[in-house]
């Protein structure tokens, strides 16, 4: 059943369409991975979902979220949206959090801007936000600053989900953490999905994660999705000659066509 329905979206700037016209559904539940090379649109395209493109930017076409076109929704019934049915979270985990605030504050802010609950409701709803995504409850009262990355890209992955939202966008968020730790950071995000049931959006470069996790696969190139389909037929049987390059490029046995890739790339 389809969640979220992008029809027909281009985002431009002054000069010209970055992204091109294109239409794709993400589904209840699933896990959506859009892989491409760099600067092939993928951030912008999550960006416009919930309406966080720059202001030097401009998205037409039709974004349908339960009978709403989101890229015309007002300001604030998206931010109401945002964080409560759709969530993001981001390579720069680093860039969500206030320094000098707790991660205890963060979760107080968080819930007391869409909830009604007591300080003490709240810090239990936080303590056990954190003990769902591994981490300790004295966790609670620490400074972003004295967490690893891991740990505060776990913090970030449990506030987006605190009010179970229906999608949750993930836009290269384990790019800056070890492959350890991405490994476990994307298990944990697996099993967080399935026990929720929300559609996960996930943004990479790396078709590891990909074999990994996803259901189905974009591939987009220059603004354009180029291929589409379940992650089985994507990667078995791929049909346009950039998917199969990107392929070629991710598998270890095979030696990486630099060149091709390079060629294409241009
Ligand atoms: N605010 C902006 N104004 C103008 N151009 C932009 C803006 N933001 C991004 N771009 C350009 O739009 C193109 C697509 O950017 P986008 O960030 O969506 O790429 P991407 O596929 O996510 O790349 P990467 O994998 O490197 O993150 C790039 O050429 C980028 O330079």
């Amino acid at each position: 059943m389809s969640l979220v329905s992008v029809n027909g979206l281009s985002i431009s700037n002054k000069q010209k369409d970055i992204v091109k016209d294109i239409s794709f559904q993400i589904l209840k539940g699933e896990w959506l991975a859009i892989v491409g090379q760099s600067g092939s649109g993928k951030s912008l395209t999550s960006s416009a979902i919930g309406q966080l493109l720059g202001p030097n930017l401009r998205a037409a076409g039709n974004v349908s979220y339960e009978g709403m076109n989101l890229l015309e929704l007002p300001p604030k019934k998206m931010r109401a949206l945002r964080g409560t049915r759709i969530s993001y979270i981001f390579q720069d985990y680093q860039g969500s959090f206030t320094p000098f605030h707790t991660i205890g504050r963060h979760f107080q802010e968080f819930l007391k801007t869409h909830l009604k609950l007591s300080k003490d409701v709240r810090k239990k709803k936080a303590e056990e936000a954190l003990k769902d995504v591994g981490l300790q409850p004295e966790i609670y009262s620490r400074y972003p600053f004295q967490l690893s990355g891991g740990q505060l890209q776990r913090v970030s992955i449990a506030l987006a989900l605190l009010l179970e939202p229906d999608i949750l966008i993930a836009d290269e968020p384990t790019t800056a953490l070890d492959s350890i730790t991405s490994f476990k950071v994307l298990q944990l995000l697996e099993k967080l999905q399935q026990e929720k049931g929300c559609a996960i959006l996930f943004i990479t470069h790396d078709l590891r994660h990909v074999k990994n996790h996803a259901d189905r696969i974009l591939v987009m190139k220059e603004g354009e999705i180029v291929e589409q389909g379940e992650k089985r037929q994507v990667l078995d049987n791929p049909v346009h000659p950039y998917t199969k390059l990107l392929i070629e490029a991710s598998s270890p046995l095979r030696k990486p066509a630099t060149e091709k890739i390079l060629e294409v790339a241009k």
